[in-house]
């Protein structure tokens, strides 16, 4: 069995070896010839898997290790019998860390107390659902607008987007990238929706650049200097409106979901999908491969004020702004160096872990603490 694997993907010699042999290329320029002898094709979100990718190759078994699927025509994938898997879930918490340092950052650079904002997600599946348990775990006031979820779900607490608009001052995007069915969310946020933002209101998206119409998100932001963007995927990525970058107040590479875990667990989820496609059973288990837990044991005093222990917490594990700021110094040069800087960010990203991998000791009685450390999903020790 031949095994080609987008070079970004992390283990896949640990997990897929015993397979056959692996060969890698970059996820952007899968080569022809790499092609014709590949009976299983490991992606990212980078790679078009179509007829135009896969017509005439061998290839009987595609893993994309990673939570969107956008990029895989999954009707050609069922005419042309060629099994597939995505890893639902893998990188969600990175998401939600991710989202956290941004809405801090925010915070300190408007002077705003979080615990006063209103929240709205919209979407709310595996990293929605999770920023919203955290959101309100924190006892702040949280809006979730799901409508396939809603019309699944008898007396959910849900509501509209307008509803979204009017209320919150934060609106954070975590839907996937869909063009058809009853709700798409291809420019969701158009120039109608961006038009309603409350007064002071900031926009996170971390979904797909796509599900915001950018040329309208920048129009409304040069109007309305009130307005903060965070933006971490970008229509036509890897090639990114520099002004539009510049106005963020967060600006990063695709990277929200980019801890060591949740790579780690996307080649996971792949490679126990492909066993159970073979009708084996996995042999090699993500545990073994990931290395030890190096995040500090903290301790926190009874009497600590909360927002700055959420900081502290959230960012002694991570904090977008470094992100930021490297993004920022790619934003140099003409369109093909700023695409290969954006691609060479990605690729050389450094370890993070995630928030929930912290260990907290609390000195004394620290009721509101308590709740803290475990709105964040770490370990009261
Ligand atoms: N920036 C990054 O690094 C990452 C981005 N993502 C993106 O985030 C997306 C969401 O991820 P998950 O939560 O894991 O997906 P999921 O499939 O678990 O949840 C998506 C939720 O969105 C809802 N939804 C669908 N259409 C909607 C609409 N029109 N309005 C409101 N809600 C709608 C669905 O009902 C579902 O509950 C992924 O599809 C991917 O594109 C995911 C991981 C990392
Ligand atoms: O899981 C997803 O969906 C994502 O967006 C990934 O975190 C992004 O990873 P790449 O596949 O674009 O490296």
């Amino acid at each position: 069995m031949h095994i080609l694997a987008d070079e970004n993907i992390p283990l896949v010699e640990a997990f897929f070896a015993s397979f056959g042999s692996i060969q890698r290329q970059p996820g952007r320029a899968f080569t022809a010839e790499a092609l014709a002898r590949a009976d299983v094709l490991l992606v990212r979100s980078v790679t078009q898997v179509n007829a135009r990718l896969l017509a005439g190759s061998p290839v009987r078994f595609v893993g994309t290790c990673t939570i969107g699927t956008d990029h895989l025509d999954l009707d050609y994938l069922a005419d042309a019998d060629i099994a597939w898997a995505s890893a639902p879930g893998c990188n969600a918490r990175g998401v939600v860390d991710y989202v956290l340092g941004s809405l801090l950052a925010l915070a300190e650079a408007q002077g705003v107390p979080l615990s006063e904002r209103c929240y709205g997600v919209v979407g709310a599946g595996q990293v929605g659902g999770r920023l919203v348990e955290v959101l309100r775990g924190l006892g702040w006031r949280v809006l979730v607008c799901d409508p396939p979820r809603a019309a699944r779900e008898e007396g959910g607490d849900f509501v509209d987007l307008p509803t979204i608009l009017a209320e919150c001052d934060v609106i954070s995007m975590h839907t996937p990238l869909t063009g058809e069915g009853q709700w798409p969310t291809r420019h969701l946020f158009g120039v109608e929706q961006l038009a309603r933002l409350k007064p002071g209101a900031w926009l996170i998206n971390a979904s797909r650049g796509e599900v915001v119409d950018n040329a309208a998100l920048l129009d409304v932001l040069q109007q309305r200097p009130d307005l903060e963007a965070v933006l971490d995927v970008w229509e036509g990525e890897p090639q990114v409106d520099v002004v539009l970058a510049q106005r963020c107040r967060i600006a990063t590479p695709h990277i929200a979901g980019y801890s060591l875990e949740g790579k780690a667990r996307g080649t996971a989820q792949i490679y126990r999908a492909f066993c159970e496609h073979l009708g084996v059973a996995p042999t090699v288990s993500l545990e073994t491969l990931l290395p030890p837990a190096w995040l500090p044991q903290l301790s926190l005093q009874a009497g600590a004020d909360l927002e700055w222990a959420l900081a502290a917490l959230c960012r002694v594990v991570y904090d977008p702004r470094r992100d930021d700021a490297s993004f920022r110094r790619s934003l140099v040069g003409n369109a093909q160096a700023r695409r290969l800087g954006f691609d060479a960010l990605r690729k050389h990203y450094p370890p993070r872990r995630e928030i929930d991998g912290l260990q907290v000791r609390l000195q004394g009685d620290a009721p509101e603490l308590a709740g803290l450390v475990r709105a964040l999903g770490a370990e009261l020790l």
